[in-house]
């Protein structure tokens, strides 16, 4: 490894933006084809390689692929268990996974036990002293509208009360270009008032300015994506000053949205407008197996894209703690762990006493 990916290796971060299923690594995968071999599933099918694209229908297919692959508790937890150790031993201090509960029959997994199961793995993970954090956002597709979205807030809400502070918010998510928000915007106002954290995908394709400004109302405590928001590409700056006034954080993801083709090119990122804002921008990784990436690799693009030197790229992964779901101890301890490990990292000079 040379010096310069070291040193995003060591660099202390949060991920926020990760969702459960399409986090798998290659090694997992290969894991999961093995149980299953009668599913014929070969390993280009379920990730998205180096200078490949795929059109966002295309992305979706995969993770349909994926959950032929994961469709058991074993599997759950599997996954789960791996995911974090990969994160942990990527330099990711905390983690927000993110899943969308689901039941199959086949295999009697029901949403209920696909949320236990994935906060044993989180529990396991924790007892094995890995040098992570790691909290639960419950997902809710946006396809399945309105009914669904209430039983997964409700859902939600029991796994709050009862996982020990693990679960902390719900996340909204699925294909963009497929039902509207305002069906789910009853289940997410419950969510609120329930103290779940809320994190949206928003504007993650163009002409969705309507949703947006109505969701944005709510407000949510964090966006995914926000790629369409601002007047440069095709928003408004109306909808730009609601989460500017609000201080919402976006969470970023270059790899997903190049791939993904949200966005042209990574220079043409919208972690630009935004970074140049002065706005709270989280570098994330959305889905580091579909896209072949993970999270140091994610800041070394942002910063070699947009000239960041080390000691910027270290303020990034600072602030990102006060973004975080998580209670406010939990930041304090996380800043406490980036101020011990910025000496080092950072290589400044020793102080002298
Ligand atoms: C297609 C593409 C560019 C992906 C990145 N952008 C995304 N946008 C919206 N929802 C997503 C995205 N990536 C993953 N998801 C959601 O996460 C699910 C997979 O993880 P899980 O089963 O919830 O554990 C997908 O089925 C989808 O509902
Ligand atoms: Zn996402």
């Amino acid at each position: 490894m040379d010096e310069d990916a070291r040193f995003y290796r060591e660099l202390p971060k949060v991920e926020l933006h990760a969702h459960l299923n399409g986090s798998v690594s290659f090694v997992t995968m290969e894991k999961l084809i093995k149980r299953k071999p009668h599913l014929n599933i070969e390993h280009s099918m379920t990730a998205i390689g180096k200078g490949q694209r795929r059109t966002l229908d295309e992305c979706f297919e995969v993770f349909k692929v994926i959950h032929k692959l994961v469709d058991t508790e074993e599997d759950i937890l599997m996954v789960a268990t791996d995911v974090i150790r990969e994160f942990a031993a990527d330099g990711v201090k905390y983690l927000e996974l993110r899943s969308t509960p689901r039941e199959e029959k086949d295999t009697r997994l029901t949403k209920q036990s696909y949320v236990e199961t994935a906060i044993k793995a989180i529990q396991q993970c924790k007892s094995e002293g890995l040098d992570i954090d790691v909290r639960f956002l419950v997902a809710i597709d946006r396809r399945n509208g309105t009914e669904v979205a209430m039983e997964t807030v409700k859902l939600a809400e029991e796994f709050m009360l009862s996982s020990g502070g693990l679960v902390v918010g719900i996340d909204l998510s699925g294909d963009p270009t497929v039902g509207h928000g305002k069906y789910l915007l009853p289940a997410l106002e419950k969510a609120k008032n329930c103290g779940l954290k809320l994190s949206l995908h928003l504007s993650e394709v163009p002409s969705q300015l309507e949703e947006s400004d109505l969701l944005l109302n709510l407000p949510p405590d964090r966006i995914g994506h926000g790629t369409f928001l601002h007047p440069e590409m095709g928003g408004s700056q109306h909808l730009v000053d609601k989460v500017v006034k609000n201080n919402i954080p976006l969470e970023l993801c270059l790899t997903s949205n190049v791939k993904g083709q949200t966005v042209p090119s990574y220079s043409q990122h919208h972690f630009r407008y935004w970074y140049q804002l002065g706005h709270p921008s989280v570098i994330c990784t959305d889905d580091k197996g579909v896209f072949c990436t993970d999270l140091s690799q994610e800041y070394q693009l942002a910063a070699s894209t947009f000239d960041l030197g080390h000691e910027a790229v270290w303020k990034l992964s600072q602030q990102a703690i006060d973004c975080i779901f998580a209670e406010e101890a939990l930041k304090e301890q996380l800043k406490q762990k980036w101020n011990e490990l910025q000496p080092q990292v950072l290589n400044l000079p020793v102080q002298q006493v």
